[in-house]
């Protein structure tokens, strides 16, 4: 994959992107605010608006047992889970496997009235990182999806507006191991997962609209993929 055309800005976006997912809201600067709160969850916006867009970035937090971080990325990279947990996806394909951790999807995501229908075409980056706090700890995991360009498919040139978005989904793990030195169980198992996301919707629609789709839309999609994750993970041997 090293050789393809897309890995320089892969390699590029990856470092920064996990940069920015791995500071606290606090070094995020200024403007973030609080706008859902569930449990563990913690999900912070900022309004921001590019030619009259809202392009609000998101940052959210959120803490669960009993899976690791490998386990979460897992599930939110490869295409053949995609359909059971993103409540919003109409269709996706996948257009070019570059490696096995690199994929390119094309996916179109169901109308959200009275915006027109929305598509997404991002290259999707799964890697594992060490932890720096703690060398022997558990690594670090973390996906990263960035549109790009592709000529055979050329952005509005159907009836769905292209997004632009650059997702970061980043994983830390912590095993807190039982007392009686017992073997590992997934109630020793905690995961933090940080989230962050900038969508450019592609084409006018009304902030108004926008934001109340944000509202909605964005808890329910973090609350029913880690769900997912744990219900498919339960029963099975740990991914480290
Ligand atoms: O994390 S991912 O990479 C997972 C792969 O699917 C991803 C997440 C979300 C989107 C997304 C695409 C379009 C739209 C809008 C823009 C104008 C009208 C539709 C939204 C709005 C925010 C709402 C939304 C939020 C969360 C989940 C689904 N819907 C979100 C795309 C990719």
């Amino acid at each position: 994959a090293s050789q393809h055309r897309l890995w320089p800005e892969i390699e590029n976006v990856v470092k920064s992107q996990v940069n920015m997912a791995k500071m606290g809201i606090g070094e995020c600067g200024a403007g973030w605010q609080l706008f859902a709160e569930d449990g563990e969850m913690k999900m912070y916006r900022r309004e921001e608006e590019v030619d009259g867009m809202v392009c609000d970035p998101l940052k959210a937090v959120h803490v669960v047992k009993g899976i690791s971080g490998h386990e979460v990325c897992h599930y939110f990279f490869n295409p053949q889970y995609r359909y059971d947990w993103e409540s919003t996806l109409e269709h996706m394909t996948v257009l070019e496997t570059i490696s096995e951790d690199t994929l390119v999807f094309l996916q179109t995501h169901k109308r959200i009235w009275p915006a027109s229908q929305r598509e997404g075409l991002f290259w999707s980056h799964i890697r594992k990182l060490p932890n720096e706090k703690d060398r022997d700890g558990p690594d670090i995991w973390t996906v990263v999806n960035n549109s790009t360009e592709y000529s055979e498919h050329p952005a509005n040139n159907g009836k769905c507006v292209r997004i632009f978005l650059t997702v970061c989904l980043l994983c830390q793990t912590t095993v807190d191991p039982p007392k009686d030195g017992t073997t590992l169980t997934r109630d020793n198992l905690s995961c933090k997962i940080t989230y962050c996301s900038v969508v450019n919707p592609g084409g006018w629609a009304p902030a108004s609209v926008l934001r109340a789709v944000y509202k909605r839309e964005y808890p329910k999609f973090l609350k029913r993929f880690t769900a997912y994750v744990k219900n498919q993970t339960k029963n099975k041997p740990i991914m480290f």
